[in-house]
């Protein structure tokens, strides 16, 4: 059965803290998610701001291929006749094939927030359906609060999703909009509400208790045929039900359930880090499926296992929804990590030599560093122990200052090298030490490797790492460094002073791009 994917992500995911998309961001999410054949997506709420509005206009100048844009708005304000209604105006002039409105489904909510009576809550939903349904555009019906409300109060419940359905609502959507709903009552109420209703039944959930998920898959498995959520769980408080996750359950677990456009799962971990990107937000790694630890092993054992048979700790191939499998180097390695992190390195499976790279892993961990995210500097450790490493220079002596200039500070860094016998003396300044250091080693560096110019550093993390021990705590600093070609490697450096573990891990940064440009770490 085809399960037809609803997506909110530019408006309940715009609801979410941090969230601001523009115009454009909304229109090239919007084309993503028509690519992959999402069937239905709401674009906006045309009377909440010019933005919202605007993306309508472009979709009606600019077309969608296979996905129908929804637009977003309550029921008619009380007292007040649909036609004369701001909000009924704006959704009729985004012109929008499909009207999503949301109406008060919960007694309490009726009285104690709308203060409105009974009846008018009914007459609102139903005018408001009816409405819309007159003007040629199909409406799917949003229950606010629905699962709440039919806990406290079921048959009025009942009367207000009957009223949306009796005015021509294509689809009646159980929100639990707070997002305190229990799976098993989920699937329970949905059972009941498709006794009361002869109209689809669509599912839309928040995350507040982590159940989001549970509980779209619960009404999917309880009948209904219509799934509302965003991509990677955007959405007010703890966000909605993330349709990543939503999507590859009922592709890859479920069975009988068909969702987007064949052979689009595979898009899934790209989509999702677009959409981050877009959101300018950082991945969450561990995010199920398309996270970059869902398939990341860490363990020796597990690393052991895998390296026999993937299957062993992966409940599916990770290229099944476009993500990959990764091994991590730690303190919690055994031989096999090694060995899967060496297979580049033209080394053979010297039990000796696996040995001794893993005693040095694992030492140098226990001194702070962490070499999960600086796999460039694990390569060097590896070239080292294996004796095939010839550093490019040699350092004599690095100084940095820093001092107030008309009250402006200006940093310097002098370096001193010794490059093929040749000394090589340069001061540069810059941004703060670190940034004056690179540019002095530069500077050394340039006119006997021109090809450092091309790779910049991107990314610059400190940490102090035993805290406990006051004065004589060390730091550990990690840094991103990017090639012309976008290649992006990290290094790690740790010492009492940052200025040291700073110049290590940028140190080990040239290294990896010289020998790299050398065919030396391939
Ligand atoms: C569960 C959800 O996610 S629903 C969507 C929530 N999203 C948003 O609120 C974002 C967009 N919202 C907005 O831009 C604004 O709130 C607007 C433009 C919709 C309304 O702005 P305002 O007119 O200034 O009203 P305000 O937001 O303060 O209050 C909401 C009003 O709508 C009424 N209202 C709330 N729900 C409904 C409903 N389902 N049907 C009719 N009226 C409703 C409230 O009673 C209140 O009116 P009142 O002040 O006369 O009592
Ligand atoms: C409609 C909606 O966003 C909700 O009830 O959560």
């Amino acid at each position: 059965m085809h399960i037809e994917i609803y997506d909110t992500t530019l408006r309940d995911g715009a609801q979410g803290e941090g969230v601001n998309f523009s115009l454009e961001d909304k229109v090239l999410i919007a084309r993503r998610l028509d690519e992959m054949g999402f069937d239905f997506i709401e674009g906006g709420y045309p009377l909440s701001n010019p933005k919202d509005a605007e993306f309508f206009q472009r979709m009606v100048a600019e077309p969608l291929k296979h996905s129908k844009v929804c637009a977003f708005g309550m029921t008619r304000r009380r007292g007040v006749k649909p036609a004369d209604d701001p909000g009924m105006k704006a959704l009729m002039e985004s012109q929008a094939p499909v009207i999503t409105i949301v109406g008060k489904t919960s007694d309490f909510h009726v009285k104690e927030v709308l203060r409105v009576s009974e009846q008018e809550n009914i007459d609102m939903i139903a005018e408001t359906v009816e409405y819309f349904v007159q003007q040629g555009r199909e409406v799917i019906y949003d229950a606010e609060h629905f699962f709440d409300g039919w806990k406290a109060n079921a048959e009025y419940a009942a009367k207000t999703i009957a009223a949306a359905a009796s005015a021509g609502a294509m689809r009646i959507v159980m929100c639990d909009t707070n997002g305190g709903t229990m799976p098993e009552e989920v699937a329970r109420i949905a059972g009941e509400a498709a006794a009361k209703v002869d109209k689809p039944l669509g599912i839309h959930t928040h995350n507040d208790c982590e159940l989001a998920v549970a509980n779209s898959l619960a009404a999917i498995d309880a009948g209904a045929i219509h799934v509302q959520g965003t991509i990677n769980g955007l959405g007010e408080r703890c966000g909605n039900a993330d349709l990543i996750s939503v999507v590859a359950n009922l592709a890859l677990k479920k069975q009988g359930y068909e969702v987007l456009e064949q052979g689009e799962l595979d898009h899934l971990t790209e989509l999702s880090r677009y959409v981050y990107e877009i959101a300018n937000m950082s991945y969450r790694i561990n995010q199920p499926f398309v996270g970059s630890s869902a398939f990341a092993h860490k363990g020796g054992m597990h690393v052991h296992a895998v390296n026999r048979v993937a299957e062993s700790y992966e409940h599916i191939a990770p290229e099944t929804v476009g993500n990959e499998r990764r091994v991590l180097v730690s303190e919690l390695s055994g031989r096999s990590n090694i060995i899967a992190m060496t297979t580049k390195h033209d080394i053979d499976e010297d039990k000796a030599l696996m040995d001794r790279i893993l005693r040095e892993v694992v030492d140098k961990e226990n001194a702070g560093y962490q070499f999960e995210s600086a796999g460039a500097s694990f390569d060097l450790l590896v070239k080292r122990i294996s004796g095939t490493y010839a550093p490019h220079f040699e350092l004599v002596k690095f100084h940095t200052s820093v001092e107030s200039r008309g009250g402006q500070p200006v940093t310097e860094a002098t370096v001193k090298l010794l490059v093929d016998d040749q000394v090589r003396h340069e001061v540069a300044e810059g941004d703060g030490p670190v940034n004056a250091l690179d540019a002095a080693l530069r500077k050394a560096l340039n006119g006997s490797f021109p090809n450092l110019r091309g790779m910049q550093l991107v990314d610059y993390k400190v940490r102090v790492i035993n805290s406990e021990a006051a004065t004589a705590a060390s730091v550990r600093v990690v840094i991103e460094s990017r090639d012309a070609d976008g290649e992006v490697w990290g290094t790690v450096g740790v010492d009492e002073n940052v200025i040291q573990a700073s110049w290590d891990a940028l140190v080990d940064s040239i290294e990896y791009k010289l020998c790299k440009d050398e065919g030396k770490m391939a």
